[in-house]
């Protein structure tokens, strides 16, 4: 089966967030199950380079105020098709914002491209290939069922992934005539949202399927406090809507081979482990305390992490000996607020703001615990790569957390089958209380021991959800065939 993603991000090559590492690691798991995925993704400066080792295979004299080229190339195991269109994407600045920070202008046209793009790839094939199927992701991609809808043409089937409902790409209605979009669509059950252009519902309201990245978000995506305004549609389309479980690329986050570390590890060796946990205490400057975990948060610093409720827990924390270690770029006043923590406590909080790869691979292996306070989480992956390194995860009870984390009350732990903390609701109090438990349980080196190897253990790759994936494209595009 040939399976074309439409995404506006890709690890390793630019990622802002957990999109990239899926759309990175899905498709090398798809083809294992002998599928053909490619793909289509801006031509950023991150990117550029690889052009050279590329096929031109598609070329536009105008795609929305400039040339166009689509080059088609293997890269780190994964088949990139490059949308090459200088005005739009040859910039500084990240892949989102501008040199100050914010949106660029032009979003709504940037990736109002790339999801026409991939609606011609659909439509037309590129070089020979077409896709039987589209896999749209996020906002980015969500106006590909739209053009294709409008075409009027026989098209392969959407699945439209939604990775985070909070994103939804709204923009001004009256860009629909520079989008060249169809205004017999822009209804309430098409792609408008109240006056403006919904991508994200327009994805919505007119793919085949509709997934999202873990059962139970699936679930909380159809209530008011989860939904975001489209919770409405989301009800009207239930039967087509599935939460697939995010995995991990398991080559990449490996505790046995990963050069990030002081010392590589198994769940059966793991004493090894202490030398990452003293590197990290250096590298951050704080304390060591054998008798109290190191907690580390890898996070864009917004309240969706819920590192507000964090931040005031952190007395507690500290309370009780142990130790915080924080990587993270977001919210100005959060990065603030978490430097002046650090400067109050130097031994026991250490902030790091920025984005480093390579650092939070060192987090994850040198760290006792990982604190992911989220108040919503669509999946989550920090938890998975916390799971691999035997680093506990401490969680909300919520979305992909609730689903990939099994709390370690006293049945769990007399089973031995515990692999984190969950807490919930989600207040200070309680997560105050998640850190205490924590806290307790790293007392209890056996429990803690045993705790660690469970989670070493967990299935957290793609075999079983790249099969879900399989299964969903195989018959829709059955239907398709009928
Ligand atoms: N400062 C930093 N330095 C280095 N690495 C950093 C970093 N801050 C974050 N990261 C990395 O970025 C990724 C974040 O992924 P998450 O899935 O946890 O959240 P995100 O909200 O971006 O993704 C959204 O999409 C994903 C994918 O579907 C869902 O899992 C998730 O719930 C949803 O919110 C992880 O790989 C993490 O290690």
């Amino acid at each position: 089966m040939n399976v074309l993603f439409v995404a506006s991000e890709c690890a390793p090559f630019v990622k802002t967030g957990g999109l990239a590492d899926v759309i990175g690691s899905v498709p090398k798991a798809l083809e294992q199950l002998d599928n053909t995925v490619k793909i289509l993704i801006p031509a950023y400066p991150a990117l550029k380079d690889w052009i050279k080792h590329g096929d031109l295979l598609l070329e536009l004299e105008d795609l929305f105020g400039g040339p166009a080229r689509v080059y088609s190339v293997r890269a780190k195991g994964l088949n990139l098709l490059l949308l090459e269109a200088a005005h739009l994407f040859d910039r500084k600045g990240t892949i989102y914002l501008d040199e100050e920070g914010y949106d660029w202008e032009d979003n709504a046209i940037r990736f109002g491209a790339l999801s026409l793009i991939g609606a011609k790839i659909g439509l037309d094939g590129i070089g020979g290939w077409k896709p039987d199927v589209i896999n749209a992701h996020d906002w980015q991609a969500g106006l590909v069922p739209v053009y294709l809808r409008q075409s009027g043409r026989k098209a392969p089937p959407v699945v439209m992934t939604i990775h985070n409902i909070a994103f939804q790409g709204l923009f001004d209605g009256a860009l629909r005539g520079p989008l060249g979009l169809s205004s017999g669509l822009f209804t309430p059950d098409g792609f408008e949202y109240w006056g403006h252009i919904g991508y994200l519902k327009g994805g919505i309201a007119m793919a085949d399927k509709i997934t999202t990245v873990s059962p139970t978000y699936a679930e909380e995506l159809l209530t008011p406090e989860f939904g975001m305004g489209l919770e409405g549609l989301l009800r009207s389309r239930q039967s087509d809507l599935t939460g697939i479980l995010n995995g991990i690329d398991l080559d990449i986050w490996n505790p046995e081979t990963d050069k990030a570390l002081t010392k590589t590890f198994t769940a059966k060796t793991l004493k090894r482990k202490a030398a990452n946990r003293t590197r990290v205490e250096e590298k951050f400057g704080l304390a060591s305390n054998p008798d109290a975990p190191l907690f580390c948060v890898i996070s864009r610093l917004t309240t969706q992490k819920g590192l507000d409720l964090l931040l005031k827990s952190i007395p507690t924390l500290i309370k009780r000996g142990a130790r915080l270690a924080v990587l993270g770029t977001g919210d100005k006043k959060l990065e603030d607020d978490y430097r002046a923590m650090a400067d109050r406590f130097p031994e026991s909080v250490s902030v790091e703001i920025g984005y480093d790869e390579e650092l939070s691979h060192m987090l994850q292996g040198g760290s006792d615990a990982i604190l992911i306070p989220s108040r919503f989480e669509p999946c989550g992956l920090t938890q998975l790569y916390g799971l691999r390194y035997g680093t506990i995860p401490v969680v909300a009870r919520t979305g992909g957390l609730a689903d990939t984390v099994i709390d370690a009350n006293s049945a769990a732990l007399t089973a031995s089958c515990a692999t984190g903390i969950q807490f919930s609701p989600i207040t200070i109090e309680t997560l105050e209380k998640a850190i205490n438990r924590t806290c307790d349980l790293f007392k209890e080196p056996k429990h803690w021991r045993v705790m660690m190897r469970r989670a070493m253990e967990q299935e957290v790759g793609w075999d079983h959800s790249a099969k879900l994936y399989k299964q969903l494209f195989s018959s829709l595009i059955e239907e398709r065939a009928d």
